[in-house]
């Protein structure tokens, strides 16, 4: 017999947690989903070191959940947001801080609590859903998605890009659309357009240099919103660029979406591999397809002389995706024009050159083993 999650919530409360009090009392549990034996959940700690010291406390609930009968496995996934929480922030609800001028949001309300669902639903009109993830920030993930949304545009792919980095979105600036506002009727939205691609950032939704802090349950309601709310049309395939790490929103979009699979970008550093099998981790333990490995800033060529160097090393996201028996699907080049195209709005991969073809050719890998 299925166990039900009252059985499962007081078992929890027996979880002891460093400082006294348990998980359940501490409010530390988010998402809780029982499907026939599998038991899934998130320990949302407060920050990096909290973390940390919860790792025997996960190790605790997963032996004392798998004890019980009736529960065949146990996923229990733990988060720290990347953006510190704000003291007296309301309890379930989405904090916006004002920025400097700039015209007003839609009138749409984003964030709030989901509707509930059966599990991962498909998109409307969307054929395939690819996550971009990466396990350290700063590695070009948000680079990489939207160059590689134009590369797949200009290879003739119907393409989306939906920006789910809610802790730093960057892709309005990256496509050119700072200060453009996506239109809503109170019920749908309509994305913008930029450079042949589809394109809706919950930074559209919001003031230029606003900050947001929000927490799970709402987090997975913006979410879903922006999935099933947006105007998305038909689309080959939808990009998600997700914020660095393992978290609630990697969580929300796995359980709410048919994600296809997620595609993990590195740099060759030893320490941001090892990040990246802690991404890969999460994604295999949310059952979505780990499809590839992507490195980026691998050779650097000077614009001067030719000469080229590995600044960061070079090969080892190749290596590690062999390791891990998985498909590396690429190399993107360290290019000072990678930057400023970026910073301009304009991704390299719409204009021509080298870099341009090393996105191109990305692209192409993906469409030929029927990604994109
Ligand atoms: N191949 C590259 N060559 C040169 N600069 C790059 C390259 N890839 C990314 N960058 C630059 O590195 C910086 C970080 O990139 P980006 O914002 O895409 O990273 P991210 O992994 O999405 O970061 P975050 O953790 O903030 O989401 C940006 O300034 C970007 O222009």
């Amino acid at each position: 017999m299925a166990i039900s999650r009252e059985r499962v919530l007081s078992e929890l409360q027996q979880v002891a947690i460093p400082g006294g009090g348990n998980l359940i009392s501490a409010d530390l549990v988010r998402a809780l989903v029982i499907e026939g034996g599998v038991v899934r959940f998130v320990i949302e700690a407060a920050d990096a070191d909290a973390a940390r010291a919860l790792g025997p406390v996960e190790a605790d609930a997963e032996r004392r959940l798998k004890s019980l009968p009736g529960v065949e496995q146990v996923q229990i996934v733990m988060t720290a947001p990347a953006a510190p929480r704000r003291a007296g922030a309301p309890q379930g609800d989405v904090v916006a801080r004002s920025g400097q001028g700039g015209e007003a949001p839609p009138s749409l309300k984003i964030g709030r609590h989901p509707t509930p669902q059966a599990g991962p639903e498909p998109v409307s009109g969307v054929k395939r859903i690819l996550a971009i993830g990466s396990g350290k920030g700063g590695v070009g993930k948000s680079t990489l998605t939207s160059n590689l949304a134009v590369a797949l545009a200009r290879a003739g792919r119907r393409v989306g890009l939906l920006d789910a980095d809610i802790y730093g979105p960057s892709q309005p600036r990256m496509l050119g659309l700072t200060g453009q506002r996506p239109s809503s009727d109170g019920q749908m939205i309509e994305p913008l357009h930029a450079h042949g691609v589809t394109v809706m950032s919950l930074g559209l939704m919001m003031k230029e240099g606003e900050a947001v802090v929000w927490r799970g349950p709402m987090l997975m309601g913006a979410l879903q919103q922006m999935l099933n709310q947006v105007k998305w049309g038909e689309l080959d395939v939808l990009l998600v660029d997700l914020p660095p790490g393992t978290g609630d929103v990697q969580l929300s979009l796995c359980q709410k979406a048919q994600v296809t699979g997620a595609v993990i970008v590195s740099t060759p550093q030893d320490v941001a591999l090892i990040d990246a099998r802690r991404a890969i981790d999460m994604f295999n333990k949310l059952k979505t397809p780990v499809l590839g490995l992507v490195e980026n800033m691998s050779t650097y060529v000077c614009p001067n002389c030719g000469h080229e160097a590995h600044l960061f090393g070079h090969g080892g996201v190749a290596e590690e995706a062999r390791e891990l028996g998985l498909p590396f699907l690429g190399e993107i080049p360290l290019n000072l024009e990678v930057r400023l195209a970026g910073d301009e709005g304009v991704p390299v991969a719409a204009t021509d050159g080298p870099v341009s073809q090393a996105f191109a050719r990305l692209a192409e890998r993906l469409v030929g083993g029927g990604m994109a």
